[in-house]
């Protein structure tokens, strides 16, 4: 069941000469938690604000819980959309306890059943400890918690949280990532967290949408954005990847670097001979392997040292044992691609045999 439906929301600022949010339509499970990512001014922010009514669009509908709270001039105040929202900077009240901060949402609620209801959602962001405390004697992470316990407090059909791990140092980061995810799934809420940060986004959430120029790309799980991006701009956003010219031909794919069979479920049409395709595939999808095996092969033009792994630059190059049949391979001589490896020694200049072990095949983008 879809617990909230955002159909074709648009929102323009009367000082700006275009659209912060342009005709954004998705909806989402219950439970379900939804990352969006897009770079700085791409309209993440506005659309969660639209949802939680603290700006109003100039067009569509959003449904929450199959209550429209939003279409034409029609607009539920922010209060009464069962909302909770965690702000990047937490906007915890500095002169109350962290109990009277979580229970600062339940005004409404008798004074037995709200300290319930506080301790309840104290003891599942584990701050049991830390009650009479005021926010100043706790660390980010702690305070982190203590925002999003005063959110969830209420019981809200939805949270919302804008950037909610910005102000947190990496190690402190990976760790709070998971304790929030832990949380919100314990509960069983559907969530929307804003982030421009891929990592946030894959740790996090079920699924991801991407913004960009207010539009949104594509809404997938993190799965699919990160294997079957719909666009380069989307691939290019969740790490290295490549996207090879290649013509197909003779049950496969002939590619400036050599010859690719297609894959047993390849869905590409066996008609579409010497059509032109892209075959799109990560810098860690490919086994390096010898000369006696079918192979694809360059040279290496640049070696990255990146810590854990190696990035190889490589263009294209004939090797001594697939000269045969090397002349197709002229076309598109000047690509190059990345590769992903663990091995180190490697150096500018080397000879490189890999087989892809996965790819999609996609047509050429419209520029
Ligand atoms: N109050 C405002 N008045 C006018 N324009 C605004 C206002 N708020 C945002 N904008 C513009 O709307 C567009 C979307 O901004 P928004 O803050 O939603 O993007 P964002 O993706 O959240 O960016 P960031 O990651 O930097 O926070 C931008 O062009 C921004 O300049």
């Amino acid at each position: 069941m879809s617990i909230i439906t955002l159909n074709n929301i648009s929102k323009k600022y009367r000082s700006a000469d275009k659209y912060a949010v342009d005709g954004v339509s998705f909806s989402l499970e219950k439970g379900e938690i939804l990352a969006l990512v897009g770079e700085s001014g791409s309209g993440k922010t506005t659309l969660l604000r639209l949802i939680a009514g603290l700006e109003h669009p100039d067009g569509g509908e959003i449904t929450l819980n199959n209550e429209i709270i939003v279409s034409g001039r029609k607009s539920l105040p922010t209060n009464k959309r069962k909302t909770g929202m965690v702000f990047q900077d937490y906007a915890l009240f500095p002169h109350l306890t962290i109990f009277e901060n979580v229970a600062f949402g339940l005004k409404g609620l008798k004074k037995k059943e709200a300290e319930k209801r506080v301790y309840e959602t104290i003891e599942l962001t584990g701050l049991k400890e830390d009650v009479k405390k005021y926010p100043h004697q706790l660390s980010g992470g702690q305070q982190q918690r203590v925002a999003l316990a005063r959110a969830l407090a209420p019981r809200p059909e939805l949270l919302l949280m804008d950037e909610p791990f910005s102000n947190l140092d990496t190690i402190l980061r990976d760790q709070v990532r998971e304790e929030v995810r832990q949380i919100i799934k314990a509960m069983g809420i559907t969530a929307i967290l804003v982030t421009h940060d891929t990592k946030d986004a894959f740790s996090t959430a079920d699924k991801i949408a991407v913004m960009l120029n207010g539009k949104l790309l594509q809404i997938d799980t993190p799965d699919t954005l990160y294997n079957d991006p719909s666009s380069s701009y989307v691939a290019e956003l969740f790490g290295k990847s490549n996207n090879l010219e290649a013509t197909v031909e003779d049950g496969g794919f002939n590619t400036p670097f050599g010859f690719v069979s297609k894959l047993a479920d390849c869905p590409f049409a066996t008609d579409s001979e010497n059509c032109k395709v892209k075959l799109f595939f990560r810098a860690e999808e490919t086994d390096f392997c010898n000369a006696e095996e079918p192979h694809l092969c360059g040279m290496v033009e640049q070696c990255t040292y990146l810590g854990d792994h190696m990035q190889l630059k490589v263009c294209c190059n004939r090797c001594t044992a697939c000269e045969k049949g090397s002349t197709e391979r002229n076309l598109l001589e000047n690509q190059s691609i990345l590769l992903k490896t663990t091995v180190q020694t490697w150096k500018p200049g080397d000879i490189v045999r890999f087989k892809l072990k996965n790819f999609k095949v996609k047509e050429p983008e419209a520029q």
